[in-house]
């Protein structure tokens, strides 16, 4: 036994692939055009060991995960938040509008997040919110942090870590 020893769970599995559309802003007003990633995610869970000398069950955890990268995949993924990308509902279509620009997308295509700008941080932040949801009673109080990273192009990654 070392009392000094921390331990995490972490998940990345091909299968934790979600493909989406989305663009952001930068350096103030630059706003990109509308365009895709095959977004990859990893999911580290930190905590004691439990009676199972686990930190949590990578199994649960792993499905967990699925559930929410399957929720993305296929999407037009915007910005619920942002200053000057405005999304609305209008005759059942989504229509986001920047300055004179205006895109006009399907509902059911879009999934309208709660983000300032689609950047990979803040899907990560989504996305490890959702999966702390889902799995926090079953996981328990003991863990103490969810780390989600999102890679938007083969080693271009976001990261958030949440407290538990
Ligand atoms: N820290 C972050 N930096 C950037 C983010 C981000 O989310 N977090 N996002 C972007 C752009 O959204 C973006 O999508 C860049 O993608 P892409 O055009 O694919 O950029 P690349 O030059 O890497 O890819 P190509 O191979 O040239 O298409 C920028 N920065």
């Amino acid at each position: 036994m070392d009392d000094s020893a921390s331990y995490r769970v972490e998940v990345s599995k091909e299968a934790f692939v979600f493909s989406a559309a989305h663009f952001i802003t930068f350096a103030g007003d630059v706003c990109e055009r509308l365009h895709g990633h095959n977004y990859g995610v990893k999911v580290a869970v930190e905590g004691p060991l439990d009676a199972n000398r686990y930190v949590v069950d990578f199994i649960a955890l792993r499905d967990a995960v699925l559930h929410e990268t399957l929720q993305l995949d296929h999407h037009v993924l915007l910005p619920r938040d942002h200053a000057e990308i405005k999304v609305q509902e209008e005759d059942g279509e989504i229509v986001a509008r920047f300055r004179e620009r205006r895109w006009v997308f399907p509902k059911e295509d879009c999934i309208v997040l709660p983000v300032i700008n689609t950047t990979a941080e803040e899907l990560a932040r989504v996305i490890a919110q959702r999966v702390r949801e889902q799995t926090r009673s079953k996981f328990g109080d003991a863990i103490r942090t969810i780390e989600v990273g999102v890679d938007e192009n083969h080693g271009q990654w976001g990261v958030c870590r949440l407290p538990w």
